[in-house]
């Protein structure tokens, strides 16, 4: 129960409580809590001056226990009878929301086997559609944290080298290419001076958000052998604004699928099951194309976390590491424009009659997705969105 108004289906209920960066007017960037259409004004209602800092790092930075203490509190506040926090609800249709923290390093996985298939058949036809690496270990790339930028900030298209296989020699333009990644990412709190065992995730990730991994199709494939993505997905990757804590999806944590190779002791996750029964939905310009489900994730968040420490790298609070695309068995369950359009062989026709294979200038892309909750709802993850500039 709650004093508070809640809408029936906010998906931002008490059993989420999101934290973001938020302004209103031009005041301070500050940190809040999503609750129902409001947000509460942490800097106001705990008067802690690591809320007040315009980003989440600090705050994350102080651990689980921490993060727990703050949890058990807003849920008393939201769920007792004394409604003194009401003071400190900012309407959310007011409030601006920023990157909610600065990005450490990012790295994006590629654990969907439905999306890894897909782009082994698509990128490298007459090759297994897996690479013979793809179940020993979860692949990876280090992208780039600089341009990871939050949900509503357009994004202008590339322009790079690009050859079509059968083009002479490669030309320079803008990308003709433009695709989304659905994904989902994980931000790191505590940071680690080296490996992570994957029991120990919870203790250094504080949440999760929705992400698109903008990628230049033309310019990727031209520029990708042999050390993998480099421009064709540097130059921006969107995030939502709400960091939902892991201690909101206990509901939502379901058995990885099974694999059928064995994995080396460092990446057992038997003791850490941390398959997510989250569901995203994909939208172009309004119209649901997508609905890709996270739970087949070959890789779990844990094992990816282990992967990426193993060698000693240290972790360091605000890193960010994405699932890699979300891509299901069916076709509207592809997390991407190259697998729903098939290399452009299979236009998706939209309601106003124009048909897409990649993205054109003014097209806008939001990718949202939900969890079960313990209460039996569905909590919010919030959405990503952008609209394309044309290239500059
Ligand atoms: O298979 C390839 O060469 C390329 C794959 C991708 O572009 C996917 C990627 O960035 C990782 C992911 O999001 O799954
Ligand atoms: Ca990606
Ligand atoms: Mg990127």
């Amino acid at each position: 129960m709650t004093w508070l108004d809640l809408p029936a289906d906010t998906g931002f209920g008490v059993t989420n409580l999101p934290y973001g960066v938020f302004s209103v007017g031009g005041d301070r960037p500050r940190t809040g809590v999503a609750i129902g259409d409001f947000v509460l004004d942490l800097a106001a209602a705990t008067g802690d001056p690591v809320h007040a800092t315009g980003s989440l790092n600090a705050f994350l930075a102080r651990g689980p226990a921490a993060w727990s203490a703050l949890r058990d509190r807003l849920t008393g506040w939201f769920t007792g009878t004394d409604d003194t926090v009401a003071a400190h609800l900012v309407p959310r249709a007011d409030v601006r929301l920023h990157l909610p923290f600065a990005v450490a390093d990012y790295v994006d996985f590629y654990s969907s086997q439905h999306h890894a298939s897909n782009l082994g058949a698509l990128f490298r036809p007459g090759s297994p559609p897996l690479t013979p690496n793809w179940k020993h270990l979860p692949i990876g790339y280090h992208g780039r944290a600089g341009t990871v930028q939050v949900s509503g900030v357009p994004v202008v298209r590339p322009s790079g080298q690009r050859k079509a296989p059968a083009d002479p020699v490669p030309t320079f333009g803008p990308s003709g290419r433009l695709d989304i990644e659905a994904e989902v990412g994980f931000v790191v709190g505590a940071p680690a001076s080296g490996p992570v065992a994957v029991g120990d995730f919870a203790a250094h990730v504080f949440g999760v958000c929705v992400v698109n991994d903008w990628s230049a199709r033309d310019l990727q494939a031209w520029e990708y052998v042999p050390l993998g993505p480099f421009l064709g997905k540097s130059f921006a990757t969107s995030v939502s604004p709400w960091v939902v804590p892991l201690a909101a999806l206990e509901a939502a944590r379901v058995d990885p699928p099974a694999r059928d190779v064995e994995v080396l002791p460092y990446l057992d996750d038997t003791k850490a099951r941390w398959g997510l029964d989250l569901r995203l939905t994909v939208s172009l310009n309004g119209v649901e194309v997508s609905n890709p489900p996270f739970r087949h994730l070959y890789w779990t968040a844990p094992q990816q976390l282990a992967h990426l420490t193993v060698n000693g790298a240290t972790l360091r609070t605000g890193d960010l590491f994405a699932s890699g695309t979300v891509s299901g068995a069916e076709p509207d369950e592809r997390g991407s424009l190259l697998e729903l359009a098939w290399n452009g062989e299979t236009p998706l026709r939209l309601p106003d009659g124009s048909t897409r294979t990649f993205l054109e200038d003014g097209d806008t892309v939001t990718i949202s997705a939900t969890a079960p909750a313990i209460d039996g709802t569905r909590l919010s993850l919030g959405e990503v969105t952008a609209t394309i500039e044309p290239a500059r």
